[in-house]
């Protein structure tokens, strides 16, 4: 039996639209083992009312992808998937279903895939990089892909740096998120999103969260994403006036997540209150970064 655990992740982070991206300690588990024929696939937790249980499910067709590339036959398969993640919200749920599916098809195989591989085939699965990538290696991911040529860097993150997460209760399709945004930015706006982007890994490397509310500032995906999301301002306004360093749209949303260094439980409680003012029914998560991303925990 093969199990592993994928973490939940945080896109975007304000300007690093489809570049940055940070694993968060919430998980996924994913395990797999063989039986003597067909596909079985048990679900629990986030989404077991609604996910398929055939060959359509995102965690099989991830798998099998690697079992083509390797000439695997697993025969038999029984898949069972512990969900912590919920799903459509921001957090990563679908690049928690490809990279578990693929690492533990990986093992299963016996292959020895190389991160690379690894983060090439859950990229073109995903069609964008910022959430399998921290997915993978944890920390915050700085991810780069042109013409095919892959390169990343991981960054571990500040002590006492947390993330409080205001999930609502409504989903948003990321695909359809994706295809609402304007495919051109004015040179202002690319300005705009670059020096925060370079401004934010640098305020993070450093510890330095005073940087943090104007290096999380957007032009170019939360302008088209907020006005989904009823009370974005307000929930935005409370957070920081509770003592949030930084707030932004987490991945294509509807989640909200607020950086702090403290006062972790009241900006929990005011982004979902405010929420709820706003006649959104919202839970709120305080999550620490993940530092190590996906890992297997048992092969028996
Ligand atoms: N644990 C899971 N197992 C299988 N498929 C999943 C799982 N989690 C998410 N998915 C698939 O991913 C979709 C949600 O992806 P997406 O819209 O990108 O939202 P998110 O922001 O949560 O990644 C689900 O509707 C489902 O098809
Ligand atoms: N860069 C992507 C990130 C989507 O993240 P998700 O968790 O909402 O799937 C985007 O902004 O579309």
């Amino acid at each position: 039996m093969i199990r592993v655990q994928v973490p939940a992740t945080t896109a975007n982070l304000g300007p690093g639209f489809d570049c940055l991206g940070m694993a968060l300690e919430l998980y996924n588990v994913v395990e797999f083992s063989k039986i003597h024929h067909g596909l079985v696939i048990e679900i629990e937790g986030e989404g077991s009312g609604e996910l398929p249980r055939d060959q359509k499910n995102l965690v099989y067709r991830a798998a099998r992808r690697v079992f083509e590339k390797t000439g695997y036959d697993p025969g038999g398969l029984r898949i069972k998937l512990s969900n912590n993640i919920p799903l459509g919200r921001g957090l990563g749920s679908s690049a928690s279903a490809v990279v578990g599916g693929i690492i533990a098809a990986g093992m299963m195989s016996g292959a020895s895939l190389s991160r690379r591989e690894i983060l090439g085939l859950a990229c073109s699965m995903e069609g964008h990089p910022d959430n399998v990538a921290p997915a993978i290696l944890g920390g915050l991911v700085i991810y780069t892909s042109v013409d095919g040529e892959i390169n990343w860097l991981k960054i571990d993150l500040p002590a006492g740096l947390k993330v409080v997460a205001a999930v609502p209760d409504f989903p948003v399709n990321t695909r359809e998120a994706r295809e609402n945004l304007p495919h051109m930015v004015t040179l202002r706006d690319a300005v705009f999103n670059i020096s925060r982007a370079a401004l934010l890994v640098a305020a993070l490397q450093k510890g330095d969260f005073n940087l943090l509310g104007t290096a999380m500032d957007d032009r170019i995906h939360q302008p088209y994403r907020s006005g989904l999301i009823p009370g974005y301002k307000k929930v935005v306004s409370a957070a920081r006036l509770a003592g949030a360093r930084g707030v932004a749209v987490s991945g294509a949303g509807p989640t909200i997540i607020a950086m702090a260094d403290g006062n972790y439980k009241l900006i929990a409680e005011v982004m979902k209150e405010t929420f709820r003012e706003s006649g959104v029914s919202a839970r709120s998560i305080i999550l620490d970064p993940n530092p190590v991303g996906a890992r297997a925990l048992e092969v028996i």
